[in-house]
């Protein structure tokens, strides 16, 4: 009998779960898919990410159905100032994984995808890189190249935000980054209103609690989690897909004279590219290996590409 926490499932089993999932798309919902500007291979959503959607309702399905047995436990008449039974909160799910594995494409097709069952119309997806340190304070703590890093997020305050969330506040608001200005909008928030589903999308989201320096006990936003996906691939096919989205970025919105990167449309590609290596090898690829990939054994699910983006193996965490 095996004692690893994880069913591993080939790509063939997985998506034969699909003939089990009730809400096919519709050719409208296609379309709709299409319009989130990824490029989407449309047999991997069917096959791959409408069961993951129909496991997510599941989940989403027995988490009620536990809140409501602990509410039959607490609401006991007998008991004079009994706690108020629980009130529905938002379900949370976690994505993780490297620069550039396709956390943003997973997240944005989860988010359109779950909001298609009925049972949970309102999903609401966040990224960590709006809990980012100013430029400026990432310059003033040397932390610059470090981008990405554990160290260069406000961890309190992100998972303030998690916890606010998840505690059914009806306004939520959190700042905002841009990949534009490469810095925090000075004075735009965004703001979250009480989801039935919200999708936390991050480098480090399942990341460990910091032990406090007093002695008491944190929590990490990884704590407030029903479900979590590590999006997993070999560390030298995400480097292809980083240096490939740069390439692109600079045909296109490095091209804005306000980008952060503009400088690089005025060199050779080559130039460009040695640049974006460079930037894989002494930033991104470090904080794989050192703070994302030793991470990957937390997540509820983990899905595992290959070369092209097509998931080809499922490991999901045992009960
Ligand atoms: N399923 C997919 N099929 C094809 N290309 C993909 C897929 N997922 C991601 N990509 C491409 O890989 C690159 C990184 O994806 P992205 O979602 O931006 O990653 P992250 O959010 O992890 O940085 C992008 O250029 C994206 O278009
Ligand atoms: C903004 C990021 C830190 C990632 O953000 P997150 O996953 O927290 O939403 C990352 O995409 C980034 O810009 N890294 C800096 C190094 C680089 O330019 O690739």
């Amino acid at each position: 009998m095996s004692t690893k926490p994880y069913v591993d499932l080939g790509r063939s089993e997985w998506s034969a779960l699909r003939e089990r999932t009730p809400l096919p798309l519709t050719a409208a919902e296609v379309e709709a898919l299409r319009g989130l500007g990824d490029v989407i291979d449309l047999e991997e959503v069917r096959d791959i990410y409408l069961p993951l959607s129909r496991l997510l309702n599941l989940y989403v399905g027995a988490t009620h159905g536990l809140r409501r047995a602990l509410n039959t436990f607490l609401d006991d008449p007998h008991r004079p100032g009994r706690p108020t039974p629980q009130r529905g909160t938002p379900f949370v799910i976690g994505v993780a994984g490297s620069v550039a594995v396709g956390k943003s494409t997973v997240s944005r097709l989860l988010e359109a995808l779950l909001a298609r069952w009925p049972e949970h119309p309102r999903v609401e997806r966040v990224t960590t890189d709006g809990f980012l340190l100013p430029k400026a304070e990432l310059e003033r703590r040397g932390l610059m190249s470090r981008k990405g890093f554990p160290e260069s997020y406000d961890r309190r305050a992100l998972t303030r935000f998690v916890a606010d969330v998840k505690a059914g506040k009806p306004e939520v608001t959190a700042p905002v980054y841009s990949h534009l200005i490469y810095d925090i909008v000075p004075g735009e928030r965004l703001t979250v209103h009480q989801p039935d589903i919200l999708i936390v999308e991050g480098l480090n989201v399942l990341q460990p609690a910091l032990p406090g320096k007093d002695g008491r006990t944190r929590l990490a936003v990884s704590d407030y989690f029903d479900f979590s996906v590590y999006v997993d691939a070999r560390t030298a096919d995400i480097e292809r897909w980083y240096l490939e989205r740069f390439r692109k970025l600079r045909e296109t919105a490095f091209q804005d004279p306000r980008s952060y990167f503009h400088r690089f449309t005025d060199v050779s590609e080559e130039e460009a590219l040695a640049y974006a290596r460079t930037t894989w090898q002494t930033i991104n690829e470090p904080n794989l290996r050192q703070n994302i990939a030793p991470t990957r054994g937390r997540a509820t699910l983990q899905l595992h590409k290959g070369p092209d983006h097509k998931v080809q193996r499922l490991s999901l965490r045992k009960l």
